[in-house]
């Protein structure tokens, strides 16, 4: 557990970069750091491993003050991502993943091997550690920066906007790997961002800071959404917090109807104005409107339980049938939730 416990940080120009913050990033979670530019986010997190030394209040490693451990030995318990990877350019992709191992003093056939092992981990093929970075694209060069903090299997990771240099895509694919990754490995990460919506996904609590770092609100993602402590932090989370709060609310139980959907082929004699049309063994192929029976629509699923609310109202819109077609983890059809069905788990969630 890293325990701030009433830290400043005045720079030598007088600026109050962070104002007595006290929180706890608890081992084994990821604690996010969010908010406006110049919140003092960054410094936050370096004070951590020491890069930058707290004017007042203590910083506590599972309870021993970092500023009675010495920088370098520090630093080897702790991992360290930054936005631009930060990569060696003149040297390959195998030894700059193994650069803490080598600095450890590992025999050199162990360290790369593990840097091997870790490439594959971070979901890079092997054979890209023998490459340079600048034959890498940014989202990989970004994995192996994540390798290369995770080579020593440091108990805790420090990441600092790591993932905001990258295109839309190759972001949320790197938050979906660190989120798997971390299912596996377990590490006490504090991450900093400015995206509101990468902390709530990332986040099993989300500290926001408003400018002059002072803390506004440390919370879970589902209760910042739904009890902001105030206004800069209502502001903050922006005009979309309902339909982010609905990644919280679990589509377990949702009505379904059974009775809309027709196996490809057969006769459909009800009078329904969409049927779902179906495999012989239940893959959706398309919606078919009693006007026109012919055409195959567009249909969107979720997985009921396992998918959020956001998703399968996500679906629904994606159709014209206006409903969701539900698949078990196969992608075999389960059901239909129709637009009362939805109505009627959104009205739920609202009253609970
Ligand atoms: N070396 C320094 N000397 C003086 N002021 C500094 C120094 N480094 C940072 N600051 C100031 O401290 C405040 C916090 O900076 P910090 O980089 O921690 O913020 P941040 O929240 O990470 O911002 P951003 O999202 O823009 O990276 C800012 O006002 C910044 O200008």
């Amino acid at each position: 557990m890293i325990t701030f416990d009433a830290v400043t940080k005045r720079y030598p120009d007088g600026t109050v970069a962070v104002d007595a913050l006290s929180l706890e990033a608890p081992t084994g979670e990821i604690t996010v750091f969010v908010g406006p530019s110049g919140c003092g986010k960054t410094t936050s997190l370096r004070m951590i491993n020491r890069m930058i030394d707290a004017t007042e209040g203590r910083i506590l490693l599972d309870g021993v003050p970092v500023q009675g451990i010495d920088p370098p030995t520090l630093r080897r318990g702790i991992g360290y991502v930054i936005q631009q990877a930060g990569l060696f350019p003149h040297r390959k992709i195998v030894d700059n993943i193994a650069t803490v191992p080598y600095l450890l003093g590992w025999d050199r056939k162990k360290a790369r091997s593990r840097a091997m092992e870790l490439l594959e981990r971070v979901g890079l093929d092997p054979a890209m550690g023998e490459r340079y970075p600048f034959q890498l694209s940014g989202g990989q060069q970004q994995r192996v920066g994540v390798a290369r903090a995770l080579a020593a299997d440091p108990p805790v990771l420090l990441m600092d906007e790591p993932f905001s240099a990258v295109d839309p895509i190759v972001r949320t694919s790197l938050q979906d790997e660190l989120i798997r990754l971390q299912a596996e490995l377990n590490k006490t990460i504090v991450f900093v961002t400015h995206d509101i919506d990468e902390a709530i996904k990332l986040g099993d609590r989300v500290a926001v800071l408003r400018v002059g770092g002072r803390l506004a609100q440390l919370a879970d993602p589902k209760t910042l959404l739904s009890e902001p402590a105030d206004d800069f932090v209502r502001e903050f989370l922006g005009r979309d917090r309902g339909i982010r709060r609905l990644r919280f609310v679990s589509t377990e139980g949702m009505r379904l109807r059974t009775d809309l959907t027709v196996t490809e082929g057969s006769d459909d004699p009800a009078d329904e104005p969409w049927r779902l049309v179906v495999t012989a063994d239940d893959r959706p192929l398309g919606w078919v409107s009693r006007d026109r029976p012919g055409t195959l629509e567009p249909y969107g699923t979720f997985r009921p339980g396992h998918d959020s609310m956001r998703s399968a109202l996500d679906a629904a819109l994606l159709s014209p049938s206006g409903c969701a077609v539900a698949v078990d983890g196969e992608g075999r059809v389960v059901g239909v939730a129709t637009r009362e069905a939805l109505d009627e788990a959104l009205t739920e969630a609202a009253d609970g």
